[in-house]
Parts: structure tokens; sequence; C-alpha cells
């Protein structure tokens, strides 16, 4: 069963990365509802050796892998593989592909759409067919390069994050497909758009914007992210890139130490109380999307 209405994502071309941010993917215009666009180019060059080239470094997040085995040993039928690349010092520094795997890095080659200064990571990932990533948000701005394979991505904006049964960054429901909604019955609230990646697309994938990609092939491709906000306001100890950011963390952490206090009261007095909080916090949460339409940095 599909529990909500498909939007297609429609596809641009030719567009520079603030254009695109300003005039297309804003969410609302006026009193129209537009649907995000993914911003498509043809990647340059191939990544051709990558099905046959062995990756240098110890990227691999399957652990036999690091033992120096073939992927033809490594793989046993029924099971799914995923690689996505990390750095060298695994806990503190980011994916790059210029660093882990230079020789492919030569053959990928993407448009600017960001000042090299703001460049976070560039993550090199392989999919077996019908391996599926959860419903999850990331901080920062974000093209994923879509090289051979395809792939269905699903996504859902931020400001659906009420209807997503949010864990930290990842959404509960799994099955965003068949969802089972006398469990998740908000869900079908949550807005789908979903497109196809064909070998050679882009997909740009605003912060804060959650996605849920499924290979619908074997398949490879590289992502990258970048800062958008100021450098200092992102965690500094973030090698994936999906940390909050600091002043965000700082928020949640102190929303705990609040609902502790809250706990000091009977249990009629909590519910009191924490409603008027939820009122608080509601004018906070759709203040700024309103004052600012479109302007996803606020949202
Ligand atoms: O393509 C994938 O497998 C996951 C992509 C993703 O989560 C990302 O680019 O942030
Ligand atoms: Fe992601």
């Amino acid at each position: 069963m599909d529990c909500q209405e498909k939007l297609e994502v429609p596809v641009y071309t030719d567009v520079d990365r603030e254009t695109f941010l300003r005039d297309i993917y804003p969410l609302t215009s006026g009193s129209e509802t537009r649907a995000p666009g993914t911003l498509c180019a043809r990647v340059d060059g191939e990544l051709s050796r990558a099905e046959g080239g062995r990756p240098r470094g110890q990227s691999a997040c399957v652990p036999r892998a690091q033992d120096g085995f073939s992927a033809q040993e490594l793989c046993v039928q029924d099971e799914s593989y995923y690689l996505r690349s990390l750095g060298e010092d695994v806990r503190k520094e980011p994916a790059d592909l210029r660093k882990q795997f230079p020789e492919l890095a030569e053959d990928f080659d993407i448009p600017q759409f960001f000042e090299p200064e703001q460049f976070f990571s560039s993550v090199f990932r392989i999919s077996s067919p019908g391996l599926q990533l959860w419903t999850h948000y990331d901080v920062m701005d974000n093209l994923l390069a879509q090289v051979t394979g395809r792939k269905r991505v699903v996504l859902y904006s931020p400001k659906d994050a009420l209807y997503l049964y949010l864990t930290g960054d990842k959404s509960e429901v799994l099955d965003i497909d068949t969802t089972d909604l006398q469990h998740y019955p908000e869900f079908v609230k949550a807005s789908r758009y979903e497109c196809i990646l064909e070998p050679g697309d882009l997909l740009f994938i605003p912060a804060l914007w959650f996605h849920n990609t499924l290979a619908l092939q074997f398949g490879v491709g590289v992502n990258m992210f970048w800062r958008h906000l100021p450098p200092e306001s992102y965690d500094k100890k973030d090698p994936y890139g999906n940390k909050d950011p600091v002043a965000a963390s700082r928020a949640l952490q102190s929303l705990e130490r609040t609902l502790g206090i809250l706990e000091e009261l009977p249990p009629d007095y909590q519910d009191f109380y924490a409603r008027r909080m939820v009122l608080r916090i509601q004018s906070r949460a759709y203040q700024t999307m309103e004052a600012s339409p479109g302007n996803l940095d606020t949202a």
C-alpha cells in the first residue's frame, strides 16, 4: 500500500546554486507551495575504474575488506554490502575522495556549486542492489552524485520533522513504502518527494532535508558536503557531517535539563507546564519560516 501521495521532483539543468536556492528550491513563495527541485547536471568523466580498481587506504566499511580480500571473495549471496568511505583517522577526519582514492578523484569533476573553503567532505559510496539507507538528515548542504547504477531517493522537508518519528537525526519509520500506520499514524502527513537518480545525475540535498535512498541496482556514487553556515557554527568533532550545529546541540541539551526540572512537580503540573512550553516553542518553530519564506537557512 502506498500510503502517501508521491510528488515528482522536477529536474533543472544549468542553474547555479544561488539561483537554485533562491528561486527554485524554496518551499513556498507567496501562497504557492512548490515541490523542491532536483538540480541535475551530468558528471564529467566516469568513475569507470571504481568497479575494477582497488581502493587505497582503509576506508571499507565491511571489516573483512580490510583483510585484503577481493570483492568476489567477500560477497556472500543474499548479503547486502555498503561502502561509505571514511577519513584516515575515522574519528576525527572527514572522508576526502582526493586523499583516500586519488586515482578515482582524477576522473571526478563537478560543477562549482560552492567556494573551495566551504568544502567539508567527499564520500565514496558503493551499494548492493536493494540496499536502503534509513531516512535521516545531515547538517550540511550536499550534492549526491550517482556514477553508476540507478538509485531511488525519497525526500521529506525539514518542516515535516514532526511526522517522521525522529530519534536524533534518524526516522524510526524504516518501511516508508508500506508503513504501519497504526503504529505511525502521523507519517501520512509527511509530503514525500521522490526521484530516481540515473548514472551521471547530481542531486542537491539541502541541509536538514530528510532523505532515504534505495539502490535499485549495484551502484557507485560520491557525495560532497559543504558548510554554508559560518565555520564556527559546526561541531569541530564531526567526521560525518551529521552532528547538529553547536547552538542546536546546546539548545537540545538544555531542553533535556528543563524536562528533568519539570519532574520535580506532580504529574498534572508536569503536564500543564509541558503544554505551556509546547506553546512557547511552537510559536518559535513556525515563526522563522513564515518570516522568511523560502529561506532554507532559517528553516
Ligand atoms: O546514497 C546513499 O547511499 C546515501 C546518501 C546520503 O545519505 C548522503 O549523501 O548524505
Ligand atoms: Fe545523508
